[in-house]
């Protein structure tokens, strides 16, 4: 049992953080396990209704790929990813919306409500504040030639009108942003959760970038715990990704704290999402967990 006094030490050492962050903006990006499990996803909804309480400005944006597998499933829909990013045909695409800017988007802005929160949910089509283009993907062929693959409706970010977040955030509300783009053709396109959490700090000049993942942060040796890196220069990636250190899915994540520092952004973390609490103890606590990306010049 934790001790009357050890209970007041760690609200104290509290303090300097509620201080630093007053007034700030933290995007948060939840994915993973954080997301399906129903006590973590709790956590991870308490953590952003305090943050907001203590006079932060947190801004949630999910993912949801798991969600959107087990419908496509459910249609008899096959699914493929290229580079890890989901091939999206027409069919695919209004599943996807459906998944993310329907069923997750409006369960992440209730459960918020039900904690004592006030959350709006946003898809990047409301305002129109996340416009997308066609992201182009390239394979190496068989003869080891660059190929481009049609992915359908997959976007990058053309811009990022950051004016209703701010709107939200003012009157306050916490915004819980869906990874839909809108294309200048009017369509909708689907966009990695990463890069949109990525953008958005970018473009709100956020202070913080919380990558919540299913895994400690970056690691030397995927297998061993003990081998997590806790700080990691932008200049030191390229030679990781190259050595296949870091691979898969880190590589979008670190790519997206790399250009969200370019923007702007003060600090880039990527946690551990199965950690109760996980975002507590990085933005509260001395210590800190996971991996800090920063700029070469810190
Ligand atoms: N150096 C590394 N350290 C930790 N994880 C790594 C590393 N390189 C590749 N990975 C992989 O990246 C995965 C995280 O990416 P991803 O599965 O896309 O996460 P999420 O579903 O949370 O978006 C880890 O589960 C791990 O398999
Ligand atoms: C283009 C693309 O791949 N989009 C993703 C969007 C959701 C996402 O990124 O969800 P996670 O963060 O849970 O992986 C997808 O369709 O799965």
């Amino acid at each position: 049992m934790i001790s009357p006094l050890e209970k007041t030490n760690i609200l104290i050492e509290a303090l300097p953080y509620i201080k630093k962050f007053y007034g700030r903006t933290v995007v948060i990006k939840y994915g993973g396990n954080a997301m399906v499990n129903d006590e973590l996803r709790q956590a991870v909804i308490v953590d952003a209704v305090l943050m907001k309480f203590v006079g932060m400005n947190p801004v949630i944006v999910h993912g949801g790929g798991p969600e959107i597998n087990r419908m496509l499933k459910r249609v008899g829909k096959e699914t493929d990813f290229v580079n890890g990013l989901r091939v999206t045909d027409k069919e695919t695409m209004e599943i996807v919306e459906m998944v993310l800017a329907g069923k997750i988007n409006k369960e992440i802005v209730s459960l918020i409500n039900q904690n004592g929160g006030k959350a709006v949910g946003l898809s990047g089509k409301d305002a129109s504040f996340i416009q997308a283009k066609q992201k182009l993907a390239f394979i190496e062929n068989e003869h080891g030639q660059r190929q481009e693959v049609d992915l359908g409706h997959v976007g990058a970010v053309a811009a990022i009108n950051p004016e209703i977040i701010n709107t939200v955030i003012e009157k306050g509300y916490i915004p819980v942003v869906a990874p839909i783009g809108l294309g200048e053709d009017g369509e909708s396109y689907n966009i990695n959760a990463d890069t949109v959490a990525g953008e958005v700090a970018g473009a709100l000049a956020a202070d913080k970038l919380v990558l919540l993942t299913d895994v400690e942060g970056i690691m030397r040796d995927s297998s061993s715990a003990d081998t997590l890196i806790s700080s990691l220069a932008v200049s030191q990636i390229p030679a990781l990704i190259k050595q296949g250190i870091i691979g898969g899915g880190m590589i979008p994540k670190v790519e997206c704290c790399i250009s969200a520092l370019a923007k702007g952004v003060g600090r880039t973390h990527i946690i551990d999402g199965r950690l109760r609490h996980s975002l507590l103890l990085e933005i509260f606590t001395d210590e800190g967990i996971g991996t800090m990306v920063v700029r070469d010049e810190e």
